[in-house]
């Protein structure tokens, strides 16, 4: 199952970090992008050929570094078809290095529609027109409530999969609508994501004590993720919002439980794009993506260790 695989990963490389996937081709090395438009032209399968060509340098340079990578589903639908097909093939070669992936697609529509999203990412087993492939995990919008969410579930418990739910998201306007309380409740509309998931526990946790749903916290609001940290502590947390964000690796330890596990440390441009410039060549993009990672592991390995939250 999603939650004790992504655990086993974590001790085995003494590493929380999730490396995200955001391709985005203005930011790409230009030797990367020459060679897709010489190849395709700048059409849509040169974008989808120079995405799936970057996102596998990334891989090799990560994947004994870190349990797993989250790659972001828009940037590559912006290419259609082949940007699509980019994802999938990167799913499968990053499964194939032995890393989880989270597919961050924040879906979430009516029960039906909920359905089919849910069987897109986790595939029906007993539907033979699908690719096999699915991801491992994949972040879900609760703006719709439950029968919203239930779809998901259902279709990730048939198949070990991970399911995770929006609560406080990084962004500067995220306390707008998910930090008003509720006349009714007497909480946030956080709290109430946070205790549907409490009561979606049953069945869904693992031998190391953490349920295959999730919960999206980010780092960016550390006071409150020490309140959720307490709400949900069977729930593995997605904390985006270190790197780029300006989040703080040392108020990271607040997302994580005592046994000193519990969050995905989720980070994208820092790494993606650390290299010094688009005109570096190959060797010193392959080095900047994995000293940045080393670096990261160390950082976010020494804030909990401080804060006696190290679990090796
Ligand atoms: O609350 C959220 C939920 C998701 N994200 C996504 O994570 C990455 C963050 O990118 P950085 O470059 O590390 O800032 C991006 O794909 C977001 O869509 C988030 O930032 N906050």
């Amino acid at each position: 199952m999603f939650a004790d695989n992504y655990i086993e990963k974590v001790l085995e490389r003494k590493s929380h970090l999730c490396v995200g996937l955001d391709p985005d081709l203005k930011q790409f090395p230009t030797y990367i992008l020459n060679d897709a438009e010489e190849r395709y032209g700048k059409t849509p399968q040169g974008a989808a050929h120079a995405i799936y060509e970057f996102n596998k340098l990334v891989i090799d340079q990560v994947a004994d570094l870190v349990p797993v990578v989250k790659p972001q589903l828009s940037y590559y639908e912006v290419y259609g078809s082949a940007g699509l097909d980019a994802f999938w093939k990167t799913v499968t070669y990053a499964h194939d290095k032995g890393l989880l992936v989270i597919a961050d697609a924040k879906r979430g529509d009516i029960d039906s529609t909920s359905k089919a999203y849910a069987q897109a990412f986790f595939k029906d087993k007993n539907n033979s027109w699908q690719d096999s492939e699915e991801v491992d995990a994949v972040t879900v919008n609760p703006f719709l409530g439950r029968d919203g969410i239930d779809p998901f579930l259902e279709v990730a418990k048939e198949n070990g999969t991970g399911v995770i739910v929006l609560v406080k998201t990084s962004n500067n306007s995220s306390g707008e609508y998910q930090d008003k309380i509720t006349i009714e409740d007497d909480e946030s509309i956080s709290e109430l994501v946070c205790d549907y998931i409490v009561s979606n526990y049953p069945d869904s946790i693992g031998k190391h004590g953490y349920s295959n749903i999730g919960a999206v916290v980010g780092a960016t609001y550390p006071e409150q993720a020490r309140n959720f940290r307490k709400k949900i502590s069977n729930s593995l947390f997605l904390v985006p919002g270190i790197g780029k964000q300006g989040g703080d690796i040392d108020q990271l330890a607040n997302s994580f439980n005592e046994d000193g596990l519990g969050a995905i440390i989720s980070s994208s441009r820092a790494i993606n794009y650390a290299f010094p410039s688009i005109e570096s060549g190959e060797e010193e993009v392959k080095n900047s993506i994995r000293n940045i990672v080393i670096e990261t592991n160390q950082l976010i390995n020494e804030s909990l260790s401080k804060a006696n939250k190290l679990a090796w």
